[in-house]
């Protein structure tokens, strides 16, 4: 058990804080050896399974990530941008496997997570689930093989309680459809339409986001011609297989040169 790898989980107590704890304690592959909230939450101080409401497993809440990464092999990280960023630098300085899951990081985030992993393995994807990743290789595939008469649409859903838009799925999957089609995303992209828009620019690739409820995650590439009419569509109905995924990216770094790595890399899609 000793020689599993360590792992802390930021941001304990969020909905995937808790999903993944459960994942690690049950994993048998890996050791939960730290958990962190930020300063100020009633979590702190506390062990955090009795947090949960279940029995002690010996590891308390801290507010100082330092300490807890000083003892880790991994860091699985679904916090919020802020937190990521400042944790990339302590995982790196650590030599820490940095595993993030947080989406809504703005490109100067995206930067600092860059220049973090000259010195560290960095696990970064927007979704971290199998069935997803596999969504965002059709994707590229079916871009590819479809000329512009072909609009494309990415939609998704979530619950009432997420911050950002288009969700980190959606942007990978528009990614994957620009590179499918040889182009920019940036000078593609169409999104929050409202009002007199005009009509759709031909080669544009468009998102839409709804929120509402407890909608674990749903997403749909749509290829729509005339005539005719193509949906890739993943639906999340359980985020364990977020928890899976990221468990899988922790211990696929271990042994890995520093450097940014997405799930299809730990996946091998
Ligand atoms: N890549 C993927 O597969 C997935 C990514 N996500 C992303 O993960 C992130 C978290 O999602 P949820 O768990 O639903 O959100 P949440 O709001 O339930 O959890 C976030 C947690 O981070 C904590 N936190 C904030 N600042 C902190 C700090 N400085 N130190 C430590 N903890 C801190 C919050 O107190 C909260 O408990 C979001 O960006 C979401 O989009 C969510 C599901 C899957
Ligand atoms: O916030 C969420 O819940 C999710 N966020 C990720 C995203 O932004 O795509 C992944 C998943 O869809 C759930």
């Amino acid at each position: 058990m000793a020689d599993l790898p360590g792992i802390v989980i930021m941001g304990v107590s969020g909905r995937m804080g808790q999903m993944l704890t459960h994942t690690v304690l049950e994993s048998g592959k890996a050791r939960l050896v730290g958990c962190v909230e930020r300063p100020g939450h009633p979590w702190v101080g506390q062990d955090v399974r009795a947090a949960m409401g279940g029995v002690p497993v010996g590891v308390t809440v801290t507010d100082e990530p330092i300490d807890a990464i000083a003892q880790a092999q991994a860091v699985i990280d679904f916090s919020t941008p802020a937190a990521s960023v400042g944790i990339a630098r302590l995982a790196a300085q650590a030599r820490a496997v940095h595993v993030i899951g947080t989406t809504g990081f703005s490109p100067e985030d995206l930067e600092q997570i860059r220049l973090a992993a000259r010195h560290a393995i960095v696990v970064r994807a927007g979704n971290m689930s199998l069935g997803v990743n596999l969504l965002v290789q059709l994707t590229r595939r079916v871009a590819a093989a479809l000329d512009a008469d072909f609009d494309i649409e990415v939609i998704e859903a979530h619950h009432r309680h997420k911050v950002d838009a288009p969700s980190g799925t959606a942007l990978m999957l528009g990614q994957a459809a620009a590179e499918g089609r040889g182009v920019a995303l940036d000078e593609v992209s169409e999104r929050g339409r409202d009002g007199l828009t005009g009509a759709r620019a031909r080669g544009a690739i468009g998102f839409s986001a709804i929120r509402g409820g407890d909608i674990v995650g749903e997403h749909d590439v749509v290829f729509a011609g005339e005539g005719e009419r193509i949906v890739l569509r993943h639906v999340a109905t359980d985020r364990a297989v977020f928890a899976r995924g990221a468990l899988k990216a922790a211990l696929w770094g271990q042994d890995k040169k520093p450097g940014e790595y997405d799930m299809l890399d730990v996946l091998g899609l």
